[in-house]
C-alpha cells in the first residue's frame, strides 16, 4: 500500500496499466514487455490479469517474467479475483505473493472474510469487488437489501471492517456505473478503488473521477487494458490518459 502511495505521489498518475495479453506465444512476450517498458512512466500500477496467462502453456512462467520486467517501485497487481475457503485462499495467497511476486490481488468477497483475510498480508493490497463493471453484475450486485441499500454496499462495508482491522484493504469499482461509484465512496470515504471499465467498456472518465476522488484528490486506481495492448503506441496513449486524469483532480501534494 505505502508502494501505491508513494508512486502515485512521485509520478503523479492514478494510471492502472491492465495487461490481458492476446496472440501466440512469440508475439505475447515481445508484446508485453513493450507495453510495460512504453507505459511504466506513466504507471501508478501494473494488472495483470491471471486468467490471460493461465489460458496459455507456461503460462506462470510468463507471468513470472512479466512481473520482473516491471520497475521494482510500480506496484503489481494480480487479477485472479480469487474467494475460496480461508485454508484455501491462503494457497492462492502463497501463489500470487510468493510465486508471481505481486504486491496486491483482486478477490471476490462472495464467500465471506475468510476469503479475503488470507490476502491481507502487511504491506500488500487486496482490491475486495464491490460494484463490478459488467452491466449483468446488477442481477446480484444491486438487489435492494430490506435494511435499505444495495448488496455491493455489503461488499464495501465488509471492506471498509477488514481495512480498519487489517490495513490495505481496497474496493473495486467498475467506471460504467458512476453514481455507485459515489455512492461506494461515500460508504468508504478513505479507501482506495480500483476502478476498471474506462476504454473498452466505455465507462465515464470524467463522471467516474467526480463521483470517486476523495478530498485530497487521489484514491483511484484507473485501469485500462485492452486500450494500450492494441495502441500503436502503448506510451503516447497512457500518457494522454495521465493527462486527462490530472486535469480532472486536483494535483497531489
Ligand atoms: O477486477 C478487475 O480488474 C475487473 C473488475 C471489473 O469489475 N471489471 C473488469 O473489467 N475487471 C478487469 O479489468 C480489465 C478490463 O479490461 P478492458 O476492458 O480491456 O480495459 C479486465 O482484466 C477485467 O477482467
Amino acid at each position: 500500500m505505502e508502494k501505491l502511495i508513494q508512486r502515485t505521489h512521485l509520478a503523479q498518475t492514478l494510471l492502472c496499466v491492465g495487461l490481458d495479453p492476446i496472440g501466440d506465444d512469440a508475439q505475447v512476450a515481445r508484446r508485453l514487455a513493450e507495453v510495460i517498458d512504453q507505459t511504466a512512466e506513466y504507471a501508478a500500477a501494473f494488472k495483470p490479469n491471471l486468467a490471460f496467462f493461465l489460458s496459455r502453456e507456461n503460462g506462470v512462467q510468463l507471468l513470472r517474467e512479466t512481473v520482473r520486467r516491471i520497475p521494482g517501485d510500480i506496484p503489481v497487481i494480480l487479477d485472479g479475483k480469487f474467494g475460496d475457503i480461508a485454508n484455501t485462499a491462503d494457497h492462492y495467497a502463497r501463489f500470487a505473493y510468493d510465486i508471481v511476486g505481486a504486491d496486491g490481488v483482486t478477490v471476490n468477497p462472495y464467500m465471506g472474510d475468510d476469503a479475503i483475510v488470507p490476502f491481507a498480508r502487511p504491506g500488500k493490497i487486496v482490491f475486495v469487488l464491490a460494484k463490478t463493471s459488467n452491466k449483468p453484475a446488477h442481477s446480484l450486485q444491486d438487489v435492494a437489501l430490506t435494511r435499505g441499500g444495495y448488496l455491493s454496499d455489503c461488499a464495501a462495508q465488509v471492506g471498509r471492517k477488514l481495512d480498519e482491522q487489517h490495513g490495505g484493504i481496497g474496493l473495486v469499482v467498475g467506471a460504467t456505473d458512476a453514481e455507485a461509484v459515489g455512492r461506494l465512496r461515500s460508504l468508504s470515504p478513505d479507501q482506495w478503488f480500483l476502478v476498471p471499465g474506462v476504454g473498452a467498456q466505455g465507462g465515464d472518465l470524467a463522471a467516474t473521477l467526480r463521483a470517486g476522488l476523495r478530498a485530497d484528490g487521489s484514491g483511484l486506481l484507473i485501469n485500462t487494458s485492452r486500450v494500450l495492448w492494441q495502441a500503436a503506441e502503448a506510451g503516447a496513449v497512457a500518457r494522454q490518459l495521465v493527462e486527462q486524469i490530472n486535469q480532472l483532480r486536483p494535483v497531489l501534494a
